[in-house]
């Protein structure tokens, strides 16, 4: 337990892109997720004051009184977008059916640029703290240019063009969502966790977690869970479910929670974490990547469209499947 720590990539020489340098991360990229499914990477770009602004403004968010928050709550069942109370989702549901529910409450917000568009609801928008609207925005465009480099980097990593994912991801899938795990006055009943075991369902997904007690834990190839270490002014990144099956597996999706803090601990142990779940665009045909198949290792999967796909996941996280 002691010694695992997630691999580290520092993807700066990647993005100042001499041939050398690109190559470099590359490989480090594409042994991080062969093994492991997870990176920690630094030297991203994303500004530093943007990220921790809105992790303020997200942090004042859940201050407010539920009655406030309820009223960014949607009306449809399976939520994609705005308030999740907690008791709403429980997400180790998608692998083994009925578990107790998440002690997690959630904002979620979709790609403010495909609002209204059709199949695209409004994001809701909390009131205050004042210019969250606009910190989602800006922030929303920051990430999605780091997406845009990583899935340039995957796609080197893959042995593919560098510019191979370039048409699928030019109008992208992203969600965004902020997720506060509030104090434990209570013990978690048995098997209840912050947020339990679960594969991610997209490609990659980009997350800024905070050093407060009860983190996220991931599970080695042997079953063993273990603690990702919080690096600052880092991102964690990890492979999706649906990127794993357009890699034919070479890339692994692997399992994740977030463990509860110890009883033993006085004082608070509030964490918010940022997560944003990224994709190409709804349409794109998951089909096996040309690199990752061979006559000795066949496509497994058969193609899917992306953003059905997704959709599919969401509805099982939610028990809807089965109504
Ligand atoms: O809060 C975290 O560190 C991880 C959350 C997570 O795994 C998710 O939202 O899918
Ligand atoms: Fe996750």
């Amino acid at each position: 337990m002691a010694d695992f720590t997630l691999p580290i990539v520092n993807i700066a020489p990647f993005i100042e892109g001499t041939p050398e340098g690109k190559a470099s991360v590359a490989r480090e990229f594409a042994e991080a997720f062969e093994t492991v499914g997870f990176a920690v990477i630094t030297g991203h770009g994303v500004p530093e004051p943007l990220t921790s602004g809105l992790y303020g403004a997200a942090t004042g968010f859940f201050e407010a009184p539920l009655d406030t928050k309820m009223t960014y709550s949607p009306p449809e069942a399976a939520k994609s977008r705005g308030y999740l109370p907690m008791g709403m989702e429980s997400v180790a549901k998608t692998l083994k059916g009925e578990t107790p529910p998440d002690l997690c409450e959630a904002l979620v917000f979709g790609m403010p640029h495909h609002e209204g568009q059709e199949g695209h609801n409004a994001n809701y928008y909390p009131e205050k703290p004042a210019d969250f609207a606009g910190l989602v925005k800006e922030y929303t465009g920051a990430i999605l240019e780091l997406n845009a480099v990583l899935m340039r980097l995957s796609a080197l990593a893959l042995d593919l063009p560098e510019d191979y994912f370039d048409p699928m991801y030019a109008d992208p899938s992203l969600t965004l969502r902020f997720v506060n795990y509030p104090d434990q006055d209570e013990d978690p009943l048995p098997g209840q966790l912050r947020y339990g075991e679960h594969h991610d369902y997209g490609a990659l997904t980009i997350l800024r977690q905070d050093s407060a007690p009860g983190g996220l834990e991931v599970m080695d190839l042997e079953g063993n869970w273990h603690e990702a270490k919080v690096i600052p002014d880092s991102f964690v990144i990890n492979v999706g479910d649906l990127l794993s099956r357009w890699t034919n597996d070479r890339w692994r999706s692997t399992l994740h929670r977030v463990s509860n803090p110890p009883r033993t601990l006085t004082g608070t142990t509030r964490r918010l974490s940022m997560v944003a779940f990224t994709g190409p665009a709804g349409d794109t045909e998951v089909t096996a990547l040309p690199s990752c198949v061979s006559e000795a290792a066949p496509a497994k999967y058969e193609p899917v469209a992306a953003g059905e796909y997704i959709m599919s996941k969401i509805r099982a996280s939610h028990d809807l499947d089965s109504k």
